[in-house]
């Protein structure tokens, strides 16, 4: 049977027949904010290549942390913008007990408990190149080495309070490494939200501005640890194998272009699956939103509706707060 006695138009002729055969909802539960943390006090830096993003100082960050309690953004995810002074070969400031993650941590649980905290774990903010790790001679990452330093790097976040730490470097064995590490200082319930399926994307051109590390990178690629955006089936092995080291939720990343990883991810492991609407993305939406050659809301709310479709349970964007309030008024 066929057309005429099938009509797809059907259900879709009234509201209240679309909203009865609709499949997802995003909610603001499904939102986690991404905020940049700087030094000082009562600063607030805008990030040029991402308008309406601003950098912010520990003070600062405790207002953008209330307005997420207040809107029902379940987490914050933080990224350092430390400064040029602080950073090094070996990246030692990372995990300084005083230093800027574990400060704003402190801070953030003492004011909201309930609001879950994402430390970022690589060490690209914090070195003098760049680079996610630590490198050789020859500019090299080098895997186990890196993985030691970010095994000081999650414990100091952990020790600070931090509810999830998020390895984001793409190293290998990192996630086993941190979680063997975290049983054994007696950090139990400290999650690991595993970037694993990380690629070597252009999309993350205005977050290196945020954060700082586009100078020092120069023209040096991560090619060598985060995977090539012509690949798919590697990242189920990227995403098994952070299963397997301990992880309790998988990431993909960027988002947008990359929806097909992300249904193959959620229907081949289950996983808590998250995806990050990267700086670029957010880039590329404000921009046309700026000239008036997209309406902002509608295609923001449509971008985070289709990442429910493709599977994802929580998102990282620049736009939670935006969206949640956009949410509220529909
Ligand atoms: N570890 C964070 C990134 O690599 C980039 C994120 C973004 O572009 O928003
Ligand atoms: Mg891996």
């Amino acid at each position: 049977m066929s057309f005429p006695a099938i009509r797809m138009r059907r259900m879709r002729r009234d509201a209240f027949s679309r909203a009865l055969m609709r499949e997802h909802t995003l909610l603001p539960s499904d939102l986690v904010m991404v905020a940049f943390v700087i030094d000082g006090e009562g600063r607030r830096e805008p990030v040029p290549s991402m308008p309406g993003v601003e950098r912010l100082s520990i003070d600062a960050l405790l207002g953008l942390a209330g307005e997420c309690v207040a809107l029902g953004i379940p987490a914050l995810a933080l990224f350092p913008a430390p400064g040029q002074a602080v950073k090094s070969e070996d990246a030692c400031e990372a995990w300084n007990p005083d230093g800027l993650m574990q400060r704003a941590t402190r801070a953030l649980k003492a004011r909201y408990p309930q609001l879950g905290l994402i430390g970022d774990v690589a060490l690209d903010p914090y070195t003098t190149h760049g680079q996610d790790g630590l490198i050789d001679a020859s500019g090299y990452v080098m895997n186990e080495p890196t993985v030691e330093a970010l095994i000081k790097m999650a414990l100091a976040q952990a020790e600070a309070g931090m509810d999830f730490v998020a390895p984001s470097d793409m190293m290998d064995g990192r996630i086993g490494a941190i979680r063997d590490a975290l049983e054994a200082a007696g950090y139990i319930h400290t999650r690991i939200l595993a970037y694993s399926a990380k690629y070597a994307s252009s999309f993350y051109g205005p977050f290196r501005d945020a954060v700082g590390s586009a100078g020092n990178l120069g023209k040096g690629g991560k090619h060598t640890y985060q995977m090539d955006v012509a690949n798919a089936d590697e990242a189920l092995r990227e995403v098994e194998l952070d299963i397997a080291e301990g992880a309790d939720a998988v990431m993909v990343k960027p988002g947008l272009p990359y929806l097909d990883v992300l249904r193959r991810v959620k229907d081949a492991f289950g996983m808590p699956t998250f995806v990050y609407q990267v700086s670029g993305e957010y880039a590329m939406l404000k921009a046309a939103a700026q000239n008036g050659w997209l309406d902002e809301k509608a295609v923001v709310l449509e971008t985070l509706t289709c990442f429910k479709r493709a599977g994802a349970d929580a998102i990282l964007t620049y736009y939670a707060i935006d969206a949640a309030r956009w949410l509220r008024e529909a």
